[in-house]
């Protein structure tokens, strides 16, 4: 006991020491803030903007070092050459660049995640520090080699625990914020190995539900920005989740490891500038989500290059030139061959029928006319308004925008464009002009972007002018770097990229947001069985590298344009380089819980994943029977009972109803009488200790208990809804119903 307790003092001792260097790094950057700040906004612009990129490097340099306050310090390696290497949120150094702490992420840390007794990898001993603030409160020691740990001559006395199961069991029991928090104290090997798996290539992580998938998404994208920073952090990450709630959910995980540049975005959210709030039917959605969409909206482009019946004649100053089919044919012959977006084939296939004009034009004067005459002659022609509709007949300039929707709104259109369609098909997707773009549309919107291009002669001359620039301020950076010494801290690149912009700075972030043509270094997809086959050609798109993390699980999908099958959607579009990784540990529900999800899964033919369970719950599976009248009542009575009863002093515990679309109001009527405050609408407050949901929005999300209503009903809608809504609890599932139950749920044993 006394050793153990000597161990503490002696860890408090080491961590004490690590929060004193934190703290003095913090008030480091504090005072060069300060100092930058004072200098006021007088001086050169060339001064002033090496000032401001300075003043947000310190500002995010502190952001970091304010984010890892939590659990700074986590772990200890003993190794067998007797060094004591500490493990933690972030790297520290003390003056002497003598390492204190080493960041999770480095190669030097990796044992601590995978080392075992049976390949201890020169690791002797691994401790996991239990802190809670600022104080150690315990330790638990995995011994892996015993014999070399007698010959150091520890003192068996002065082990604690006998593996690192208490921390993890207590990071699973913990009441839920209805935030996500982060595993770094507590990532398991399997996980530690697609986290830290290499940086190419498309990575598939398929997993059971609380497998930790978005965990180890997250850290994943933490990790290849630290292994790869100089690369990512130009090119940026981009994280896609299935809903903006999800996305608020897991907001605040990337910064506690100390990353704040990853974008994060849903695939409605994909096009800049379109809102895409619309809802439609399932069916609707499948359909627009089909590749047979890429030939449509194809085939809706090059019907919009088209050869006139008729000739037009146009009167010039007191001349007659003739738009002819044949030259509008034989021009369009040649644009088509140049391969080029159709808005910039256009700028060839106009040029080219104003000089068949201007020729015919030129002949009827009868005299020889100098070139320079003859430019003159065309822009006569070019901005002659009867040429002008002549031409944009044949070859129309056209926004992504208006191109789907006149597809959508003029049946005639969407007739030609696909006749691969049924007639009922192609009524399924007609839609009033002034209907909102839905999610499905994004995809399509984008594929019309790719198809249509823009007309970016004045943009192609600006790059040239920026890329000069830019080349000359990263050589400026560089010096700026020397002599400041702050060369750790940033790189070059993103220093100029910091003095570049005369307006607010734009982190790499905020540019790639809203560039529709960026290209990202990586791209984390989080359930992304959900995503139809035109979702991903836009997200292809946007790694052209194809390095990619795709985590999801082909039971739980809900979306009808989604997948049950990695290989039948991802073989087409990346051609089998994709790898495949499984997790197998459910983390989050309790094992009777989970058992009985899977036995509905299999009962309802989905591909369930095997998985094992890391912990039980007693008590954690009930089911109240009610009439259909008092459903409603009993859900909402349950989840009254469930609040009182997970709430803790600190103000953790959440509990969510889950139900189909058409109970939600009902619940919520019920739980408002009596006394509830539960918001309405899409938008789900996740800090609320109680809130109503489908099973779509509960995807990706966990609570302390979920009160599940009539799961007959949820299944009719989808089996991987209900899979999803019984695998959200961390501690009980109540499920109320008033049908039968679905198949699998009751144990047959
Ligand atoms: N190694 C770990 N240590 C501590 N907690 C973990 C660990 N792995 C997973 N968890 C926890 O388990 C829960 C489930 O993780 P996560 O949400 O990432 O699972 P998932 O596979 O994405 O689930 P789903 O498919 O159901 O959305 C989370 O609370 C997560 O923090």
């Amino acid at each position: 006991m006394a050793a153990i307790d000597s161990e503490l003092v002696g860890e408090q001792q080491v961590v004490d020491g690590l929060y004193g260097r934190l703290d003095e790094l913090r008030a480091q950057s504090r005072r060069r803030l300060a100092a930058v700040r004072r200098a006021g906004p007088s001086g050169s612009p060339q001064n002033r903007s090496e000032r401001d990129a300075f003043a947000t490097l310190y500002e995010d340099r502190l952001a970091q070092l304010e984010s890892v306050e939590d659990r700074l310090a986590f772990g200890r390696l003993d190794l067998r050459d007797g060094e004591r290497r500490y493990i933690g949120r972030i790297g520290l150094t003390d003056e002497e660049q003598t390492p204190l702490l080493t960041d999770w992420r480095a190669p030097a840390a990796q044992a601590f995640y995978r080392a075992t007794a049976a390949h201890p990898d020169g690791v002797v001993r691994r401790r996991h520090l239990v802190t809670s603030g600022r104080r150690v409160t315990g330790l638990e020691d995995d011994v892996l080699d015993l014999e070399a740990l007698a010959e150091a001559g520890v003192d068996p006395a002065s082990l604690s625990g006998v593996s690192g199961e208490g921390a993890l069991l207590a990071a699973l029991g913990a009441a839920r914020t209805g935030r996500m928090g982060d595993i770094v104290a507590t990532i398991q090997a399997e996980q530690d190995a697609v986290i830290r798996s290499p940086l190419t290539g498309a990575l598939v992580v398929q997993g059971g539900p609380g497998t930790g998938k978005t965990a180890v998404a997250l850290h994943r994208a933490a990790y290849l920005l630290y292994a790869h920073r100089r690369l990512l952090e130009r090119s940026g990450v981009l994280m896609v989740g299935p809903s903006r709630t999800f996305l608020r959910y897991i907001d605040q995980v990337l910064p506690s490891l100390g990353e704040t540049g990853v974008v994060t975005a849903t695939i409605a959210d994909l096009y800049p500038g379109v809102e895409a709030r619309g809802t439609e039917p399932a069916e609707v959605a499948r359909l627009k989500g089909s590749t047979v969409m890429a030939r449509v909206v194809g085939r809706a482009v090059r019907q919009r290059q088209r050869v006139p019946q008729q000739a037009t004649r146009v009167r010039v100053d007191g001349r007659t030139v003739v738009v002819r089919p044949q030259d509008v044919a034989a021009a369009i012959g040649r644009a088509r061959r140049q391969n080029r977006p159709h808005n910039q084939a256009r700028v060839t296939f106009v040029r080219d029928m104003l000089a068949r004009l201007a020729e015919q034009y030129v002949q009827q004067l009868g005299w020889e006319v100098p070139p320079e005459d003859r430019a003159e002659i065309v822009e006569d022609l070019r901005s002659t308004r009867e040429i002008r509709i002549a031409l944009n007949l044949a070859w129309m300039p056209l926004t992504p925008q208006r191109l789907l929707t006149d597809l959508w709104t003029k049946p005639y259109r969407l007739d030609a464009a696909a006749p691969e369609l049924s007639a009922h098909e192609r009524a399924l997707l007609a839609r009033p002009a002034d209907a909102p773009w839905t999610p499905a549309d994004v995809p399509l919107l984008d594929e019309a972007a790719e198809l249509l291009g823009e007309d970016d002669q004045a943009e192609r001359a600006q790059a040239r002018a920026d890329a000069e620039r830019q080349a000359a301020e990263v050589e400026y950076a560089r010096q700026v770097l020397r002599s400041t010494g702050a060369g750790d801290m940033v790189s070059a690149e993103t220093l100029a990229g910091r003095f570049a912009s005369s307006g607010p700075s734009l982190t790499t972030a905020e540019r790639a947001a809203a560039d529709r043509s960026w290209t990202y270094g990586h791209v984390v997809v989080d359930e992304a069985q959900e995503l139809s086959a035109m979702a991903w050609r836009a997200l292809l798109r946007r790694v052209p590298t194809r390095s990619l993390t795709i985590v999801g699980d082909v039971a739980q999908t809900s979306s009808p344009a989604g997948t049950h099958d990695w290989a039948a959607m991802l073989d087409p579009l990346l051609r089998g380089t994709w790898r495949l990784a499984e997790l197998t540990v459910n983390y989050r529900t309790p094992a009777v819980v989970a058992a009985a999800a899977r036995r509905v899964a299999l009962a309802a033919g989905l591909p369930v994943s095997p998985q094992t369970s890391a912990r039980d719950v007693p008590d954690a599976l009930t089911c109240e029977r009610v009439t259909q009248d008092a459903l409603a009542a009993a859900a909402a009575a349950a989840a009254d009972r469930r609040v009182a009863e997970v709430r803790d002093a600190a103000g953790a515990g959440r509990v969510a109803v889950v139900a189909a679309a058409d109970r939600t109001a009902a619940i919520r009527a019920e739980l408002a009488a009596a006394g509830h405050t539960v918001p309405a609408g899409d938008a789900v407050d996740l800090q609320a200790p109680l809130v109503v949901l489908t099973p779509t929005q509960a995807k990706g999300l966990e609570f302390d208990v979920v009160v599940l209503v009539e799961p007959a009903q949820v299944l009719a809608a989808s089996a991987g809804d209900l899979y999803v809504a019984m695998t959200r609890p961390t501690h009980a599932l109540h499920v109320v119903h008033a049908s039968d139950l679905p198949a699998g749920f009751d144990d047959p044993a």
